[in-house]
């Protein structure tokens, strides 16, 4: 479905989404403090709601604050005020206790927030201006293991919430043929891998990513006792002489390519295709904004994007899913099937050589 072929909305109602626009930072800073203060949730326990004083009785902030993020909140429509007392609303149902929004907001605020001031130098310079923030390092993945504790945290928490949900859908196409051997570009902290172990008894996988990556990975996998199934690349991709060693029934890349830009994504397949097994299939796994069900999914992942442009690598982004098969296709493979709407938002591509 295309969610974006017309203006849907009354003059009303446009004016009204550009006052949410122009005070978006200050709407997100109110909600995330209500959330983080303890007001929302004091208030949802609540049978009969709270008043003012009550909510400042038991959160312990002067009365100010308080009154200046409740009154906040009913604008925002996380609370109602009705006989003089607070009560919460749906939205704030699924702020307190969504998996999904949690995790989105706290990569939004610990990863995304400061750094996202440089966004527009980040567009024009086509470099990751933002990263600064946290280090001086050519693209985030090189510091992932460096950023400070918060961001951290909420780094890989949204990264993983994402595959997490995928993994166990995708196993059984990917085994299909009893690969032998499997190569995970891009194997991160070795949960994928871990996942392949468990599946399949005789597997073999080995890891290519990036060193402060790769010791996590070998981490992992040790303390889970399956060190004697797992074999390592360390390299940086982006390094065109950078070739990869060995032939593989599988080559595995999940929320990998979306890391680069068109011309980085070919030159990776294109390497890819030398080290497959003649009978080889490489399994892409990725969200594309264009293939949702809702357009909350297609909004997140467009917004999701920026993060890619102002902190990760300055050229990437979460694609349209033609311009990213139009590249697997120049790369010098075919997808043979798309597998749609797996986990939260993701098509799983299989590509052949050709
Ligand atoms: C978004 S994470 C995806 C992790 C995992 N595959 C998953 O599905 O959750 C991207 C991974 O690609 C790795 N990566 C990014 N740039 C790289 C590069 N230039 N060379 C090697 N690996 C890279 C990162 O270190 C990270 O582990």
């Amino acid at each position: 479905m295309n969610f974006f072929e017309t203006d849907k909305l009354t003059a009303l109602q446009a004016i009204e989404k550009a006052q949410w626009i122009a005070f978006a930072p200050v709407v997100f800073q109110a909600t995330r403090v209500l959330r983080d203060t303890g007001i929302l949730q004091a208030i949802e326990e609540s049978a009969d709601g709270m008043t003012q004083e009550e909510v400042v009785a038991r959160v312990q902030l002067p009365v100010y604050g308080v009154r200046v993020l409740l009154e906040a909140g009913l604008g925002i429509g996380l609370v109602t005020f009705r006989d003089g007392r607070y009560r919460t609303t749906k939205t704030t149902s699924f702020i307190l206790h969504d998996a999904l929004t949690r995790v989105n907001m706290d990569f939004t605020h610990d990863v995304c927030y400061n750094p996202m001031f440089f966004l527009e130098e980040s567009i024009r310079a086509q470099k990751p201006v933002g990263l600064k923030v946290f280090g001086d390092w050519p693209t985030v993945y090189e510091g992932l293991s460096k950023l400070p504790p918060q961001a951290k945290k909420s780094w890989f928490a949204f990264d993983h919430f994402y595959s997490d949900f995928a993994f166990p859908e995708v196993q059984a196409t990917v085994f299909q043929h009893r690969p032998k051997t499997l190569l995970d570009i891009g194997g991160n902290t070795g949960k994928w891998a871990m996942a392949c172990f468990e599946y399949d008894p005789e597997v073999t996988v080995t890891i290519m990513d990036l060193p402060g990556q790769v010791e996590m990975a070998r981490t992992n996998i040790a303390a889970k006792g399956f060190a004697d199934r797992v074999r390592f690349q360390e390299a940086n991709i982006l390094d065109e002489q950078q070739q990869i060693q060995g032939q593989f029934d599988v080559i595995w890349m999940s929320q990998f390519l979306d890391c680069f830009s068109e011309d980085q994504i070919r030159s990776i397949l294109r390497r890819c295709r030398k080290a497959l097994s003649p009978t080889g299939k490489v399994f892409i796994l990725e969200p594309f904004w264009d293939n949702q069900r809702f357009q909350a999914s297609a909004f997140s992942l467009q917004q999701t994007s920026l993060y890619f442009t102002a902190i990760a690598n300055g050229n990437s982004q979460m694609y349209h899913s033609g311009i990213f098969i139009r590249c697997i296709e120049e790369a010098g493979f075919r997808v043979t099937t798309h597998q749609n709407l797996i986990g939260v938002s993701h098509t799983l591509l299989t590509c052949e050589a050709v």
